[in-house]
């Protein structure tokens, strides 16, 4: 049994997803297809929430009328007449749930809206994928995964209930596999015990796959990207990038945090518990080897491993009443950043103040600062990018960091990370 991820970008046109075909039809089975949704569909759908939510009702709906649009052309083109004719009933039932969705809006809370919302992206995505399949001859069984996955009410950013939803991986999704081999279902997405739906986190349709992974178990996980694999930076960003053989699930989970945006960062824990190996390949060219990353004791010489986390913002933190900031400020300050759900990127103290780096996230950084400032004083530097290079050498420094100016570095025997502007 295994699992297999097609991001976005794999699906991003029809062309695209008519040539996923040989990869499954090859994959061996049973076969867990895990799903995002198309191209850019997410960006997409925050900007009709961000409509809904700033009063903008018919701007959301005309948004709303060209997502249809695209989807429904996306799936006329795949299908044939009938495949289409069947399937558009069901396209409208989730066109209708977004509808109804947005006139939540003011009424809930704006994380609410946003997942109910934003979710309908991986359902439209892989009923369209699932009825392609169907027609082609590859018969598979679309689940619901907001039947499976049960998260909490943090809607935007949950915890899964990883027992629970073991438990449903085993009623509905091992029979379906025995019975079909192959199963469709949706990365990124959960649901409440109101049943109500929630979204993992931007791209967390990795995270679903290996929860699903160790939830069955499978053999192995293989996200399919448009790169050849796992390499030591982003190529978009940056030159000469190598790409990696084989890596330990530690090294991954460590670049992930630093905001490597290749994997989601939640993805490998699950992974590791349950032993799974998680392959990075090409969908572009199937026949290349690509990455392992799994538990080995062999040791590797890794290159400079790249992560650059642009639009980050510097907050420089200081007592009002020149209290040096120990144990006790600490903590009421981490309880603030953790109450207020911004994640601390790059911390460091001083006698009397704090500065910390984290996401420049508009919709959280007003209400962080407000929160701050009844007991601190709070200075911004906006604008600023934070680089983590592990396994670094000076030269390699000097050249990342070359006509940037530094505001802060951490050092430690394996990893730099520099806050530039
Ligand atoms: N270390 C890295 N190795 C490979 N790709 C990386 C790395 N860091 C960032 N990327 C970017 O990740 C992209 C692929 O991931 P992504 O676009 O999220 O795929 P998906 O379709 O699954 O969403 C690549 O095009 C590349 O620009
Ligand atoms: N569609 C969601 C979830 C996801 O993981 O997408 P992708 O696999 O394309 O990164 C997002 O864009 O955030």
């Amino acid at each position: 049994m295994q699992v297999y991820k097609f991001g976005g970008a794999s699906i991003a046109t029809p062309e695209r997803m008519q040539a996923l075909l040989p990869i499954i039809q090859y994959g061996g089975s049973p076969l867990v297809v895990v799903v995002s949704a198309y191209g850019k569909t997410t960006n997409a759908l925050e900007a009709i929430v961000a409509s809904a939510l700033e009063g903008k009702r018919e701007e959301a709906l005309q948004k709303i009328e060209a997502l249809e649009a695209a989807h429904n052309t996306y799936a006329a083109s795949l299908l044939s007449p009938k495949g289409f004719e069947e399937l558009q009933p069901r396209l409208n039932e989730y066109y209708t749930e977004m509808h109804w969705a947005i006139d939540d809006a003011g009424l809930q809370s704006n994380d609410y809206v946003y997942d109910q919302v934003v979710c309908i992206g991986e359902i439209l995505s892989t009923s369209i994928f699932s009825a392609y399949l169907n027609e082609q001859g590859m018969t598979n069984q679309w689940i619901d995964a907001r039947d499976i996955i049960r998260t909490n009410e943090i809607y935007r950013d949950p915890v899964v209930d990883f027992e629970f939803s073991k438990a449903q991986v085993q009623k509905t999704m091992a029979p379906a596999l025995a019975k079909h081999n192959i199963v469709v279902t949706q990365g990124f997405i959960g649901s409440t015990a109101d049943n109500n739906s929630t979204t993992l986190g931007r791209e967390g349709s990795d995270y679903s796959a290996a929860l699903f992974a160790a939830m069955l178990p499978a053999v192995s996980v293989s996200i399919w990207k448009d790169v050849e694999g796992l390499l030591n930076a982003d190529p978009k960003l940056f030159p000469n990038t190598v790409k990696i053989e084989e890596i330990t699930y530690h090294e991954v989970i460590e670049m992930a945090y630093y905001g490597a945006q290749v994997i989601h960062p939640k993805t490998i824990k699950p992974l590791q518990n349950a032993n799974i190996p998680l392959y990075v390949k090409c969908f572009l060219d199937s026949g290349l080897k690509g990455t392992v990353i799994k538990n080995t004791t062999d040791t590797f010489v890794y290159p400079p491993l790249i992560v650059l986390k642009k639009d980050q913002i510097l907050l420089q933190i200081t007592s009002r009443d020149f209290s040096f900031i120990t144990e006790d400020n600490l903590s009421n300050l981490y309880n603030i950043f953790y109450g207020q759900h911004v994640k601390i990127n790059l911390i460091q103290n001083a006698a009397i103040s704090l500065v910390v780096c984290v996401d420049n996230r508009v919709d959280k950084i007003q209400s962080l600062v407000q929160e701050l400032e009844k007991d601190y004083k709070v200075l911004k530097n906006d604008d600023v990018q934070l680089l983590t290079v592990r396994h670094y050498t000076p030269s390699i420094l000097e050249e990342l960091t070359k006509g940037r100016v530094i505001l802060l570095e951490q050092k430690t025997r394996n990893t730099v990370q520099v806050v530039v502007k």
